[in-house]
């Protein structure tokens, strides 16, 4: 993998539609060899993020996509902080995507057993016993560092072989949650990190550019055969000193 590609935007908005319309290009590009395009989503202020642009993209077909998530917290789909929740109200009744078409966990069953069907249900769409190979992947990154549901100093961290695990002390409330794990995030063939706002520059800057102690999860996403962006805006790249892109107003990437 070549490095990342650090893209700054002025602004949320101007992330936005140019997050929109990569995903709209890797969409093309992999239906265009393929079957379907395999998206994984995170949550946080991506939901806003993606749901505000992508159905804005002009023709978008989604019928040949299939959704999954890069982690989900082990709520009833109604609660407020269920990702699943969230993207059925504010994204997927706003595009054509087939509801069989989006891996959604069982937040009925224990936190083991919701991971262990969620990773059949990956297993079995993908059609692999194997690591799935998503065509992408949207990330987010919180202030310590994290990334899906992978926290600091976690034993996750070190898994190898699970290509998805229960946590069930997030730092992050609520504590019981799925996330997928590091071979899973790294075998996509592209992965792209969403980071806004003032308060990630600091976090921002030391998964970058490096610095004391142990990687941070997010530091730790490295796409062995694939491609890696970060798309910041303004306020979160304020402490980098390493090399970025500045596209000018609708640049596509
Ligand atoms: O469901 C979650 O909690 C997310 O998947 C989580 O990993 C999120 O992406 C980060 O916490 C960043 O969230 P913000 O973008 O809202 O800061």
């Amino acid at each position: 993998m070549s490095g990342p590609r650090v893209v700054v935007f002025p602004s949320v908005a101007e992330l936005g539609s140019t997050l929109a319309q990569l995903v709209s290009s890797r969409a093309e590009k992999a239906l265009s060899t393929g079957e379907s395009f395999s998206l994984g989503l995170s949550g946080g202020s991506l939901v806003s993020i993606l749901s505000k642009e992508l159905p804005a993209v002009p023709s978008l077909d989604c019928s040949r996509w299939l959704i999954g998530f890069c982690d989900e917290r082990l709520v009833p789909f109604r609660d407020p902080e269920s990702t699943y929740g969230l993207y059925k109200s504010q994204l997927f009744e706003k595009i054509n995507i087939p509801e069989d078409r989006i891996l959604a966990i069982d937040p009925s069953l224990p936190v083991q057993e919701c991971a262990d069907d969620y990773a059949g249900k990956l297993s079995k769409a993908f059609n692999t016993e194997q690591i799935p190979v998503f065509d992408m992947l949207l990330l987010g990154m919180g202030p310590d560092g994290h990334t899906c549901s992978l926290f600091p100093d976690h034993p996750l961290l070190q898994e190898s072989h699970r290509t998805v695990a229960p946590i069930s002390d997030s730092p992050k409330p609520p504590s019981q949650r799925v996330t997928m794990t590091l071979p899973t995030v790294n075998a996509a063939r592209c992965v792209v990190f969403v980071t806004t706002g003032g308060s990630k520059a600091p976090v921002l800057k030391q998964v970058l550019e490096g610095g004391e102690g142990p990687a941070l999860p997010a530091a730790l996403v490295a796409p062995g055969r694939g491609e890696l962006f970060w798309l910041v805006d303004e306020p979160a790249a304020a402490s980098l000193t390493s090399q970025v892109e500045r596209p000018g107003p609708g640049a596509k990437l």
